[in-house]
């Protein structure tokens, strides 16, 4: 018998779990290990930092849906994972032994790499944790009671600007349906080099229609912008040339700002040699497997991805729900094939696919592969996107209540672009 852990429960994580199971023999036992009771469904925290959803409908109870799948679940979280003993050392002094180990942990928010960061001690909210979008739902309410500038964006070496220009639309959109947009001046700060860059080198004309979408809201933009501190209502950056020298320091005054952080591993990893990169990201192979302990194995934001192309300030290759699926599948079928005595073949499909919501409308894209030049490079927008992105999370919530490990992205997303994309050409 074999014993596989699936360390962390959000998206990559449950999926995993359900996933392993079901390639599994029942005489192999599989547990999850989260630190949360509750699988979040965050895609929907811009949502929720405008007040469109409640917390409790992006919230799934893990222990039951774990138990209908036969796995066994601990919300009690990792303090430090031991691959060489093959040991997980709990928060509450307990160890869990494997066989085999799936981390999917995500990321930490690396907000102490700037002063000021962050909604704990910090200026600035954020919308990465459902917890953090709450906390900005209820200051937002505040904010539209007496507005002021905003400040939206992404720090140096983010990997994940989807959510940064979603939540600056989304808050348009409120603003316009609140009748204050008149009164609130908003600056889009960003370590991309362009506006659309989104750490992919661009997709399509995402930055035509990334421009143009905050042309027609009124939005203005800093881009090459390495925030360097944050102090109570002043945003300090420094707008770059492509050479890297500084082309203008600004001061930017706001009455509420959301700033993407940059990711780093988790703690319980930091460190770990063989297991992970300087910035705690688990190192994997083409079959999702570390290349040191070949028993173990990584799949959504806690792999390490390099960059897709240096940028004058940093920035990171994002990790979205297609490739996440993907990667977790490929995982599920290789600890499959390596228990069953056999090497593990299957290897993920990392292309970029992802649908941002703009509150009405929005833009989508697909970049296969990630890095250009590519075989597709697509991008669109129109107001099926904003009914894409209600249907991902209703399908996804639904099928986690369920725990079924059916592919959201494969069985619906992907569809849906093929019939938008073909309705274009037609
Ligand atoms: C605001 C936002 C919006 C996004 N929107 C989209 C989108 O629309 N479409 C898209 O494709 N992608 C989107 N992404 C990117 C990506 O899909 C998500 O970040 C996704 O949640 C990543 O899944 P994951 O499983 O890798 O990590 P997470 O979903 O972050 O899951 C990690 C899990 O590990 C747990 N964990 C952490 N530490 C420990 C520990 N020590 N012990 C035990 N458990 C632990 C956490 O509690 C969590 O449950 C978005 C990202 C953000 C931040």
């Amino acid at each position: 018998m074999a014993h596989v852990v699936v360390l962390g429960a959000g998206i990559g994580g449950v999926a995993a779990a359900i996933e392993v199971r079901e390639a599994l023999k029942k005489e192999h036992k599989v547990t999850a290990i989260s630190d949360l009771p509750n699988f979040q469904f965050t895609p929907s925290n811009p949502w929720l930092a405008v007040n469109w959803r409640k917390p409790d409908e992006l919230k799934v109870p893990l222990a039951p849906v774990f138990k209908k799948k036969n796995i066994d679940f601990t919300d009690v979280g990792a303090k430090r994972v031991h691959p060489a003993e093959n040991r997980i050392e709990l928060n509450d002094g307990e160890s869990i032994s494997y066989d085999y180990l799936v981390i999917a942990t995500g990321p930490k928010l690396a907000f102490g790499e700037i002063p000021g960061l962050g909604p704990h001690g910090g200026h600035t909210h954020s919308i990465c944790t459902l917890q953090h979008a709450e906390i900005a739902s209820k200051a937002w309410e505040e904010f539209c009671e007496n507005p002021g500038p905003i400040v939206i964006g992404a720090s140096p070496a983010v990997s994940c600007f989807g959510p940064a220009y979603e939540y600056a639309m989304i808050i348009v959109s409120d603003l316009r349906k609140r009748g204050i947009r008149h009164k609130v001046p908003m600056t889009f700060v960003t370590s991309e080099p362009y506006i659309g860059h989104l750490g992919l080198g661009g997709v399509g004309d995402t930055k035509g229609l990334l421009e143009s979408a905050f042309r027609d809201r009124d939005v203005k933009w800093i881009t090459n912008a390495k925030t360097t501190s944050v102090e109570p209502g002043v945003l300090k950056c420094q707008e770059l040339n492509d050479d890297g020298s500084v082309k203008k320091e600004h001061e930017l005054p706001f009455k509420f700002a959301m700033m993407m952080p940059a990711f780093t591993g988790i703690d319980a990893l930091m460190g770990i040699e063989g297991l992970v990169n300087p910035r705690g990201f688990v190192i994997i192979d083409k079959n999702q497997r570390n290349p040191t302990f070949k028993n173990v194995f990584g799949v959504g934001v806690c792999v390490a991805i390099p960059p897709a192309e240096p940028t004058p300030v940093a920035t990171g290759m994002p990790k979205t729900g297609y490739m996440i699926e993907s990667m977790v599948t490929a995982t599920a079928h290789n600890i499959a094939a390596v228990i069953n005595g056999k090497e593990p073949k299957e290897e993920g499909t990392w292309n970029a696919v992802c649908l941002a919501d703009f509150g009405d409308r929005g833009v989508a894209f697909v970049a296969r592969p990630q890095i250009p030049p590519r075989n597709v490079n697509w991008s669109s927008q129109g107001r099926w996107v904003h009914w894409a992105k209600v249907a991902y999370e209703k399908y996804f919530l639904r099928k986690v209540r369920n725990g079924q490990s059916e592919p959201v992205y494969e069985r619906y997303i992907m569809k849906l672009i093929g019939i938008e994309r073909l309705r274009r050409v037609l």
